[in-house]
């Protein structure tokens, strides 16, 4: 007698594993290694940015007052008493009558309040005094970037579960981040199970196909920021797979099994899940690819069962693996994002279980617009080099009509908080 499964919906598949989430410990990292890490912490800005008062460009720094009657006709002229670049500071003070050369990104000398661009003045000298005409009044204030104009001590900047992009990386550096608090990474363990599978290395033979899946995971879970470990392939082998399986477990915080997960004679899985004591959290669920996605738990460990067909595979790993690595990794964005598009295909089939459609989203005058990337079975492989997004097409009764507004799941884009309701 073949075994029966309870499909269950896709949401609640996601909800049952994302029960045993929980947040990786916090480690620091160099702030050279930080990158597309998740802060574990808010950033304040714990100074003022700038920390002090700085000219924006090469010119002069000036007592506005001091320019008040210039203009044309009553040219003024002032003594330069001192040059200053970028990270030295000013030693005079200015007084009535003087200015002081001053280059972008000096502090502003003592008594001066405003900044007169080098083009804006006539330079001369008289013996070995400078002398600068300025033509027009300048306003306390002009052209001086003022400290705390970026941002003041005490703002809050990046709050944590924030991925640290480049932009994030520049407030790291600027207050000071040598070492910067995050998650650890998951550790992700991959084992492809199959008789059937040959090293990427190896001929083709009779009823032999090579091990895709391993490295396709590999790359999702490097994507989602997961450190994967490959251990390789398993023939279907009852007492092979259990003892491996069960080594495996020890080493990594999720472990991933593709392949031996449905009711064929060969499929050890789920009797490999019994044997361990480890608890079924579903064994299938109501979407195509990956109806026979099969997710168990032991003492808190996730074990992903992920379907061998190379589509079904793919979707698994991004519906309900990526999902609890990144919360692992303190991201708030767990999810796919989820948009709106134009479906640019027909789909005039119905299908009881929600289709999740490799396909390829593309914006154009502000529309979304999505096509299937190549055959829409599961156990293709070449729909998914193309793929940059997963068409949800809901089960029921009804097929799909090009011209109808479909979800999309975006592959490349940073997630959401939210599921896909
Ligand atoms: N009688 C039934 N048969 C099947 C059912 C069912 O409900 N009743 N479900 C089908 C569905 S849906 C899927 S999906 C597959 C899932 O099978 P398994 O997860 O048990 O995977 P395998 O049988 O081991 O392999 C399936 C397919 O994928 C190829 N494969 C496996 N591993 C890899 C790999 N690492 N790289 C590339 N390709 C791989 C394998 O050769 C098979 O062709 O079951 C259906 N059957
Ligand atoms: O699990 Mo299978 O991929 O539904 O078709
Ligand atoms: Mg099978």
């Amino acid at each position: 007698m073949v075994e029966r499964r309870k499909p269950i919906p896709i949401n609640e598949a996601v909800e049952r594993v994302m029960k045993f989430s929980f947040p990786g410990t916090v480690e620091t990292v160099l702030l050279e290694e930080c990158d597309d890490r998740y802060l574990a912490d808010d950033l304040l800005a714990d100074h003022d940015v700038p920390p002090f008062d700085r000219s924006p460009y090469d010119g002069f720094a000036i007592r506005a007052v001091d320019s008040v009657e210039a203009s044309r006709e009553n040219p003024v002229e002032l003594e330069v008493v001192e040059e200053i670049g970028a990270g030295t500071v000013a030693k005079k003070r200015l007084q009535t009558g003087q200015a002081t050369r001053i280059m972008t990104g000096a502090a502003l000398p003592e008594g001066a309040n405003a900044i007169v661009m080098l083009e804006l003045v006539q330079e001369r000298t008289e013996g070995s005094k400078k002398i600068i005409v300025i033509k027009r009044p300048f306003k306390q204030g002009d052209s001086v970037s003022f400290k705390g104009e970026d941002t003041e001590k005490g703002t809050a900047l990046v709050s944590k579960g924030t991925r640290i992009t480049p932009g994030v990386k520049a407030l790291l550096a600027t207050f000071g981040y040598n070492k910067v608090p995050v998650h650890k990474k998951p550790v992700v363990g991959i084992y492809a199970t199959g008789t059937e599978l040959l090293d990427i290395e190896e001929e083709l033979s009779p009823g032999k196909i090579r091990n895709s899946n391993s490295y396709m995971i590999q790359s999702q879970i490097k994507k989602a920021g997961g450190e994967p470990i490959l251990f390789g392939k398993l023939e279907d082998d009852f007492e092979v797979c259990f003892q491996s399986i069960k080594n495996a477990i020890e080493k990594v915080d999720f472990l991933i099994t593709t392949g031996g997960v449905s009711v064929g004679d060969f499929d050890y899985l789920p009797a490999i899940y019994e044997k361990l004591g480890a608890e079924v959290l579903f064994n299938k669920v109501a979407m195509r690819p990956g109806s026979v996605t099969t997710v168990a738990q032991l003492d808190g460990k996730l074990l992903f069962g992920l379907s061998g067909n190379p589509s079904a595979c793919f979707v698994g790993c991004e519906l309900f693996v990526r999902p609890i690595l990144k919360s692992f990794m303190g991201s708030i964005r767990m999810h796919l994002q989820k948009e709106q598009a134009v479906l640019q295909a027909e789909f005039p089939k119905p299908n009881p279980f929600t289709r999740l459609v490799r396909s390829k989203a593309t914006m154009s005058d502000g529309r979304l617009s999505v096509k299937p990337t190549g055959l829409d079975k599961s156990g293709v492989v070449t729909s998914l080099a193309g793929a940059n997004a997963l068409m949800m097409l809901p089960g029921g009764t009804r097929g799909f009509q090009q011209g109808d507004n479909v979800h999309v799941l975006l592959l490349d884009e940073e997630g959401s908080p939210d599921t896909w309701e």
